[in-house]
Formats: C-alpha cells, structure tokens, sequence
C-alpha cells in the first residue's frame, strides 16, 4: 500500500467511523464535556410561578397611574417566602427580585421610582403599565418539553439547563476506551533509572492527554519490548476488554524491529492505510479488527503528537459523539519559508495575535521529529501543502492549534 495523502487518510479512517452506542448514567457534575445519549426533557416549569424581576412593590398598574394615590403596604414576598394574602385595590406589598407576585398584583414599581410617607404610606413616582417587571410562569420553560436534544455536546450552559430541569444525573455516551501502548526494547518509564542506551517513554503522555482532551477514556497498556507475541498479547486483551480503540507507539517503520505491521497483519485486520504523505509523521498505520479501530502512531516524539493530533484526536471526537472540527484554520505568516517538498508538512510554530485578532505564525528554527523541546515550544503547526512554492510573511497560510 503506497503513500497517501493526509486529506485521502482522513477520509479512510474517518469516513465511517460513529459514536460508541454504550451509555452511562452520571452525576450532573460530571456531565460537561459529555455528550447526551438521550433528548432531556423538563420535569418543572421555569419559573414555576410569576416571579417579580426587579426590588419594590407590587400592586395593581391601574393604582398606579397619575394622580397618585397613597396605597397601603399590607405585607412582603421575598424569594422563597410568599407574601400568601391578596392585593386589593389601594393595596401593595414589598417585594423582591425573584419572589411570587401575590395574587390580585399584575405589575412591579421598581423601589427607585416609590417614595414612603412617614405613616408607611406607599406613593408611586412613575406610572406603571401591566405586567411590567413579571417575568409569567413558564417564561423560560415549561415541564414537558425538551431542553437538549440526543447528541448534544453539554456545555457549562446545557449542564446548568438540565439542572434547572430537575435533573440530577443525566444519561450520556460512554467515553470511547482507547488502548495506548509504547513499543521499543529501548523504552523506560519516567522516574526509573535510565540504563546506556535507554531512554524514557515519554509519547505515551502527550498522546494520552490529547485522547483524553478528545473525549476518550485511556487504558494504559505500559510498554511492550520489540516482540510481535508481547505486543500481540497487548492487542488481544484490547479486543478483550471491548477497547474502541487499540494505539501503538513506536515499531511503525521499515526497520527490523519494526513489528507494527507484521502484527496488524497476522491478527488478519482491514488496513485502511500504512503511510502517510506528511512529515512529521510518515509511518502512520491505521486498521480495523471488528469494531476496534487500530492505529499505529510513528515513535519519533513529534511525529507521534503530530499524527495524534491530525488522525487520532478527530477519531475519538468521532466516537465519543463530539462534532467534527475543522482541522486548520486562517493566519498570517509572520516569517518567509522555502518551498514544499513531496509531502504536506506541518512546521513546529509559534503565533501572536496582533490588536485586530489577526494570527501570525513563525515556524521554528529547529523541526527535526525527534525535538520533544521544541514541539512543546510550538502551540500550532503551520501547515505546507506538497509542492507548495516559497512563500512571503504576510501571506495568507493554514495552521492547527496545538493548545
Ligand atoms: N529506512 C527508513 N527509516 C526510517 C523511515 C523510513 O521511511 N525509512 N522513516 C523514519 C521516520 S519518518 C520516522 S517518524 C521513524 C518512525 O519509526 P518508528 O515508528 O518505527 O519508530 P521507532 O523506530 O520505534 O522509534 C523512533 C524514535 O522514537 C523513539 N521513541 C519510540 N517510542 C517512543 C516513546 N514512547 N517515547 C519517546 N520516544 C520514543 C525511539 O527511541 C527512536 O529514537 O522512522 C524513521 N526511519
Ligand atoms: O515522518 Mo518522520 O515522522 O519525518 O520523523
């Protein structure tokens, strides 16, 4: 299979993939960022009662009409405490913003517009028109109808909805469970000691907080030594846990110990693609086994977090329901650079923001794929088509956000 393009990629692995069916009741509180398995309905109407808007007093707009006439104050509601008697003409009572409107009243006269006499008295300033500072039961909703539909990604304003709704757990799509495994004879966890020719797994990380920025669940599978039966093992328990989601680290080159392919292979897997016509990030597999989706990422430290970013992330958005993203947007170089080779590149870069909201962005120095400080330095990749010709700062480009 030979090398694709990144746009050709992206069409095979995520052309047919869908959201997980599983779902999971949860607390409210854990509930944003989740994504709703079913339509939330209300189980109350909002306000449930005609609440005053504003501070003052409420009475009948027809007593409150120039000439005005003192009315006598017969009582107060407050929030959470109804003044329980009736309005009758003549009458008012004080009252407060989101307390019940006593019955007999049909209007508010903010308190900056009454003046009080000495025995009590209440006498209006402005006139008042009926309805005026009522917010009618129902105004915002009503028990019965829906509030969030199915598939609705819950922001901190839906979250709040829903609990205004009466809802104290919600049911929503389980987070997609992604498998994440580093291979290489060479790799040890962070904090051991590193041994001549060692050195520390550290892509797991990175890939791990984007998978989990992304909407999925990860399951640490560790690290695996350069043995197809080690990694194949790993594999195994994957489709045995129901994982949605199976991704390596490392192995995924023409080297002999490059054992990625040979097992993606022998587990008999639908391969969508082997290579990718980008740099960083060349060797990118992905493969289907049943439902489990399979993806090899390159172990070169950018070229991991990069095809992570570009393949991996918009999958598990995919699969925990979330609604696609654009992948690159509008900015502005701030720097020449040379002409494109064969592949899409995507330079390590960092951008400012001018006053009017305009985005340059300055390729680093530096961009070789095994730079870990420099790709960390970066917060978007600006984006080179194949054969694309030099270009000028102040050109219009397209980068990916990194942050
Ligand atoms: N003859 C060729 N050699 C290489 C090619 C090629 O086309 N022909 N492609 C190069 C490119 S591009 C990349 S990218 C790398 C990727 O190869 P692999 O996916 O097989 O990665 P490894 O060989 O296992 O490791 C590369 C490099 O990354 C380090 N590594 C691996 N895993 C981790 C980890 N979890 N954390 C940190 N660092 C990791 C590993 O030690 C190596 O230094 O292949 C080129 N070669
Ligand atoms: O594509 Mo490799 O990822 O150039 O280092």
């Amino acid at each position: 299979m030979s090398l694709i393009s990144v746009e050709d990629a992206h069409e095979r692995l995520l052309g047919a993939a869908e959201p997980v069916r599983r779902s999971v009741l949860v607390p409210l509180r854990e509930a944003a960022g989740r994504v709703l398995a079913e339509d939330v309905l209300a189980k109350r109407t909002q306000p449930g009662f005609d609440a005053s808007a504003m501070d003052g007093y409420a009475l009948r707009a027809e007593d409150a009409q120039a000439p005005f006439q003192p009315l006598r104050v017969i009582g107060e509601s407050a929030a959470g405490r109804a003044f329980e008697g009736k309005i009758a003409p003549g009458e008012a009572a004080r009252i407060f913003t989101g307390a019940p409107v006593p019955e007999g009243a049909d209007a508010i006269l903010i308190q900056e517009d009454a003046e009080r006499t000495g025995d009590g008295a209440l006498i209006a300033k402005e006139q008042v028109s009926a309805g005026q500072h009522i917010r009618p039961a129902g105004v915002d909703f009503s028990a019965g109808t829906v509030l969030l539909a199915k598939g609705t990604l819950l922001s901190p304003g839906a979250v709040a909805l829903a609990a205004s709704g009466g809802h104290a757990q919600i049911l929503v799509l389980d987070r997609p469970k992604v498998a994440v495994l580093a291979t290489g004879d060479e790799l040890v966890p962070p904090g051991a000691d590193v041994g001549p020719s060692q050195i520390v797994a550290s892509n797991g990380y990175g890939v791990a907080a984007l998978v989990e920025a992304a909407g999925g669940m990860v399951i640490d599978c560790g690290i695996a030594s350069d043995d197809e039966e080690e990694i194949t093992g790993h594999l195994d328990r994957a489709l045995a846990e129901g994982c949605d989601c199976f991704v390596t680290i490392g192995g995924a080159s023409v080297g002999d110990h490059d054992l990625i392919g040979k097992v993606f292979d022998a587990k008999q897997a639908e391969m969508a693609f082997l290579k990718v016509a980008m740099r960083p990030g060349k060797p990118l597999m992905a493969a289907q086994i049943g439902k489990m989706r399979l993806v090899g990422l390159p172990g070169n430290p950018a070229s991991s977090m990069v095809a992570a970013t570009l393949f991996l992330a918009p999958l598990v958005r995919r699969l925990a329901g979330r609604p696609d993203r654009p992948l690159t947007r509008a900015a502005i170089l701030g720097s020449d650079v040379p002409e494109n080779g064969t592949r899409t590149d995507f330079m390590r870069s960092r951008t400012e923001i001018a006053a009017d909201g305009t985005v340059f962005v300055t390729p680093l120095a530096r961009q070789d794929s095994s730079l870990l400080s420099i790709y960390a330095a970066a917060d978007a990749l600006l984006m080179r088509p194949p054969y694309a010709p030099p270009a000028r700062a102040g050109e219009s480009c397209r980068i990916v956000d990194l942050s």
